[in-house]
């Protein structure tokens, strides 16, 4: 069977997106086999992606449902850059003419706005903090916590926002210690379903620099989720303003946060090419 894609990144942060409403794809199961995932992901002998990203009819009253597979063929229920990347081409593929999509995921609904600036914002909800949302095993909710690894003991903050993630403050980004520590707490127990691990400078009190080694991806050039992520966990310590620039490897993100409506990170969206793939066995 062949299986139409298009190839899209959100600065760097890449995606390999199936349209799921003008060809057929399983409702519910993944799209391909774990095994095909994984291939397809690799940046040799496949696409190469990040996240790979599927676009579907709504079950409910939203306008399409987005859902997420990470590069290890595992499935997730947020990624922000693929958010952006998602409303771009819903409205360039003609499938909506709105500006402002209601999306449904794995945990629950998102609106993503497309601005005139070409830019797409979106609403990643409101963070969430209560341990058992994130999820994280710790003996009552608090801004930091003590995770202990190997030798080594990590002072983290710890956040959900539709998926989740820990953040660590570091002096320098560029020598943060992100492939060693990153995989090493991806992995904690205390996460029972992993974590997302962010490694955040402090520039000034609306200027972060952020690397994120992704659950299930490793580290990417730009992390949407992150960068909310770092973003509230500073407010949270009373680091950060409402408004900060995230600067990753990959581009600039602006997260707004209030702590009245949801958190809002807003940013480009970026189409590559369009292909078809031939053999989705995985094994080409
Ligand atoms: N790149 C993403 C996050 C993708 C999912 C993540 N790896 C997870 O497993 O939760 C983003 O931009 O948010």
């Amino acid at each position: 069977m062949d299986l139409k894609f298009t190839k899209m990144h959100g600065l760097g942060n890449d995606f390999m997106v199936l349209d799921g409403i003008r060809q057929s794809l399983p409702e519910d199961g993944p799209p391909l086999s774990p095994e095909a995932m994984r291939r397809l992901a690799d940046r040799h002998f496949g696409v190469g992606f990040d996240q790979l990203l599927i676009v579907q009819p709504p079950r409910g009253d939203a306008d399409f449902r987005y859902r997420i597979f990470n590069a290890d063929g595992s499935e997730v229920s947020q990624c922000g850059n693929g958010a952006r990347c998602f409303a771009r081409f819903v409205r360039d593929e003609g499938l909506t003419n709105k500006h402002e999509i209601r999306v449904e995921t794995a945990n629950g609904q998102m609106t993503l706005r497309l601005t005139d600036d070409g830019l797409v914002t979106v609403n990643m909800g409101p963070p969430r903090w209560a341990l058992e949302d994130i999820p994280f095993r710790a003996s009552a909710v608090a801004d930091t916590y003590i995770l202990v690894a190997g030798q080594n003991a990590y002072e983290i903050s710890a956040v959900g926002l539709g998926n989740p993630h820990c953040v660590m403050l570091v002096e320098n980004v560029d020598t943060a210690p992100v492939e060693t520590v990153g995989p090493l707490l991806e992995s904690h127990p205390d996460f029972p379903e992993r974590v997302n691990v962010g490694f955040m400078q402090l520039v000034d009190r609306s200027h972060i620099r952020l690397r994120v080694f992704e659950r299930g991806s490793g580290e990417t050039l730009a992390c949407g989720s992150g960068a909310c992520a770092a973003v509230v966990c500073g407010q949270k310590r009373g680091l950060l303003d409402d408004t900060v620039e995230v600067s990753l490897a990959g581009g600039t993100l602006r997260v707004h946060y209030d702590g009245t409506n949801g958190v809002l990170m807003t940013g480009p969206a970026s189409r590559v090419y369009d292909g078809v793939i031939r053999d989705t066995s995985g094994k080409a």
